[in-house]
């Protein structure tokens, strides 16, 4: 049967930490690869398809700050991360032939082009996917609120956010076994109640432009298309 999406136009948030896959550090080529094959497929569908991708696996700021290094200069170093991570799943979209685009937010001419609007906006339209490497370009952030603010700029249908956990809990389910899982809950609700599986910013740039977040695991095999078309296990975040 052939399957229908949902959504015409998204951005996939891929978390940085599973892009290690079980190697500890870095990047797993054989996972890379995987999500470039359901990226594929998603592309096939007529979805427009646009990467936020983390830097969990490389670096974060706040574990450099936590480590009495200097925030700023460890956020650099975590946006850097991102840039790296772009890179690697490019290489993967294109071995496979899927047209693809890294815009980074911070400008680094030689390696990628520059992030602007007006050029993500033709490259989606040509129906390339586009990877948004470098967060939103600022220290303080996090690729949570770059995909965020992506999706607004882009007039987004949904935020589809890959992650570790297979949806929003009461808790953390890492480290509260006691967490329930939610199958549907409000931006507000998720605000209000402090769930930290994204930042309390990305939720409310989302809530204020009425973009649905989809919260899945993304160490689930097909799991792209199926939340694509509505039947994946995930939590969806809405008003
Ligand atoms: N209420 C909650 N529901 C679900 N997960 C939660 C909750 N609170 C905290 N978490 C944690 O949030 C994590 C996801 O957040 P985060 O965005 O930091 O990681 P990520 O998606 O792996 O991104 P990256 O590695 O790119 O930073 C989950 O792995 C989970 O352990
Ligand atoms: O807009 C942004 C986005 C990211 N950073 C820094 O990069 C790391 C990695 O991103 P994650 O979302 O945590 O995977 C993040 O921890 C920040 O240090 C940033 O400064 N600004």
């Amino acid at each position: 049967m052939t399957e229908t999406a949902r959504y015409g136009k998204v951005i996939l948030k891929l978390s940085g930490e599973a892009l290690m896959g079980d190697k500890g550090y870095g990047i797993d080529g054989a996972f890379v690869d995987r999500i470039a094959g359901e990226i594929a497929e998603a592309v096939d569908l007529g979805v427009k398809v646009g990467l936020v991708i983390g830097g969990g696996n490389i670096v974060r700021g706040m574990t450099v700050a936590a480590e009495g290094g200097n925030r700023v200069a460890g956020d650099h170093m975590g946006m850097l991360a991102t840039v790296i991570n772009c890179i690697a799943v490019h290489g993967a979209l294109a071995k496979r032939g899927v047209p693809a685009t890294v815009l980074s937010a911070v400008p680094m001419p030689n390696i990628c082009e520059p992030f602007s609007q007006r050029a993500a906006t033709a490259a989606m339209d040509e129906g390339r996917v586009v990877l948004f490497a470098g967060g939103t370009g600022n220290p303080f952030f996090t690729t949570d609120s770059g995909a965020a603010l992506r999706a607004a700029e882009m007039g987004c249908d949904a935020i589809l956010k890959g992650t570790q956990v297979d949806g929003v809990y009461s808790a953390d389910p890492k480290t509260d076994p006691s967490a329930v899982r939610y199958e549907r809950l409000g931006h507000r609700e998720a605000i209000e109640k402090g769930l930290a599986v994204m930042d309390m910013a990305a939720f409310a740039l989302a809530r204020d432009n009425s973009i649905p977040i989809i919260v899945f695991s993304i160490h689930q095999a097909g799991a792209i298309v199926d939340v694509l078309c509505g039947s994946g296990r995930a939590t969806v975040v809405g008003d």
